[in-house]
């Protein structure tokens, strides 16, 4: 009989499964599971059997819609569910390693508005049944899963939730509208996310005057810098940051000579220079960002890295005044841009720049259609 696609399919997700559980099994580390104890992050740090695992992962999504069938994938995607659970805060209210019933959840999480049982009972069941968050290992008592267990623990876990179901995705539901209202402009107040939050100001400068939302972003941020492919270390371990010594311009004699020095611009709070500094002793950093996003921030700098790291409110549209630094870094800055802008803070860049001094840019590039996988496919569209 010749083999089929999902004959195919079936096949290279059992291979591929089979070399993650080897890998797993063989260094005593934890197999997935959905229990509240279970673990939340892969720690696989072999190369190859990451790909095992990504190939799987395509593999099963090919397959998982081959055998929904065409109409299926037509269905919508809902994240109420996770847009309550953020909203009153449920996961926060279940005991870890406990059950509570559905009556004591709903009183619980009934704060500004009361949230009553019934629907509470809806958005938990939604959510078990899509998303994996929470148990119900009785009827009528809920526990946690591995899920909902980290966004009980975990307060830049819960900050993401936020941020992704009441920012980005109004703002996903709002982009064809946007379109439609301000003919395709790409100026940055011209957007689903403006008309979501029913505003005319571009998104950082409504996170000025709304700080805690800039607080929210900032820690989503953190949260976010762990996932897959935005790991800190990617940009702290392949960059040759050791090789920066003190590029000071020789043939100014007016500029001081300083340690070598990293501008982190548009750095939020500073997460991704405290990393550079924890792994390369002799680096020191400035972030800078406007000032609601570092109000407060150096509070939260490990002591033994203060001296090293500083923060300065600074717009990057208006000129770097940090003056021959070795390196402005931007990173996951640019992305958030239409070109005329990023040029445009590229120019507010140029002028502070002296012989050796570099530009380094971290952000995602598209590749070529259909030269990966997928699941990556997803991820970059
Ligand atoms: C996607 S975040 C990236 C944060 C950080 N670089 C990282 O990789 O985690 C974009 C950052 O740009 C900052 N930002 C936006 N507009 C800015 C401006 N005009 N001047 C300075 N920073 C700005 C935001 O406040 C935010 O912290």
């Amino acid at each position: 009989m010749p083999s089929t696609r999902i004959a195919e399919l079936a096949a290279q997700i059992q291979d591929n499964t089979a070399k993650v559980d080897h890998y797993l099994q063989s260094r005593s580390l934890p197999s997935p599971s959905f229990h509240e104890d279970g673990p939340v992050d892969f720690q696989i740090e072999d190369e190859e059997i990451q790909k095992a695992r990504e190939t799987a992962l395509d593999s099963s999504l090919e397959l998982h819609q081959l055998l929904l069938g065409p109409a299926m994938c037509l269905r919508p995607l809902n994240g109420v569910s996770l847009q309550a659970i953020y909203k009153y805060s449920i996961a926060s209210h279940v005991p870890i390693h406990g059950t509570i019933t559905f009556a004591s959840l709903a009183h619980k999480c009934s704060t500004t508005t009361s949230l009553s049982e019934t629907d509470l009972r809806r958005i938990v069941r939604f959510a078990i049944a899509h998303h994996r968050v929470f148990t119900e290992p009785r009827t009528g008592h809920v526990a946690h899963s591995a899920a909902s267990r980290k966004l009980a623990s975990d307060a830049n876990a819960r900050a993401g939730l936020g941020y992704m179901f009441d920012e980005v995705w109004q703002a996903f539901a709002h982009t064809v509208a946007a379109r439609e209202a301000f003919r395709g402009s790409d100026e940055p107040n011209r957007s689903g996310w403006s008309l979501s939050q029913r505003t005319d100001r571009p998104v950082w400068e409504h996170y000025a005057a709304h700080p805690a939302m800039a607080a929210r972003f900032a820690a989503s941020m953190s949260a976010f810098s762990n996932g897959l492919g935005l790991d800190p270390a990617f940009l702290t371990n392949n960059y040759p940051w050791s090789s920066i010594h003190n590029t000071n311009d020789t043939t100014n004699t007016t500029t001081p000579p300083h340690p070598p020095t990293v501008v982190d611009v548009g750095g939020s709070r500073g997460n991704i220079s405290i990393a550079l500094a924890s792994s390369h002793p002799t680096l020191h950093l400035i972030v800078q960002d406007l000032p609601p996003m570092i109000a407060g921030a150096a509070a939260s700098v490990p002591l033994h890295l203060a001296s090293r790291i500083s923060f300065a409110a600074h717009d990057f549209f208006d000129p770097q005044p940090v003056v021959a630094a070795d390196v402005y870094l931007f990173r996951n800055i640019f992305h958030n841009w239409s070109d005329g802008h990023v040029v445009r803070i590229l120019r507010a860049t140029v002028p502070a720049l002296r012989r050796g001094s570099r530009v380094v840019v971290n952000d995602y590039l598209l590749p070529e259609r259909g030269s990966v996988g997928p699941g990556r496919e997803r991820e970059v569209r």
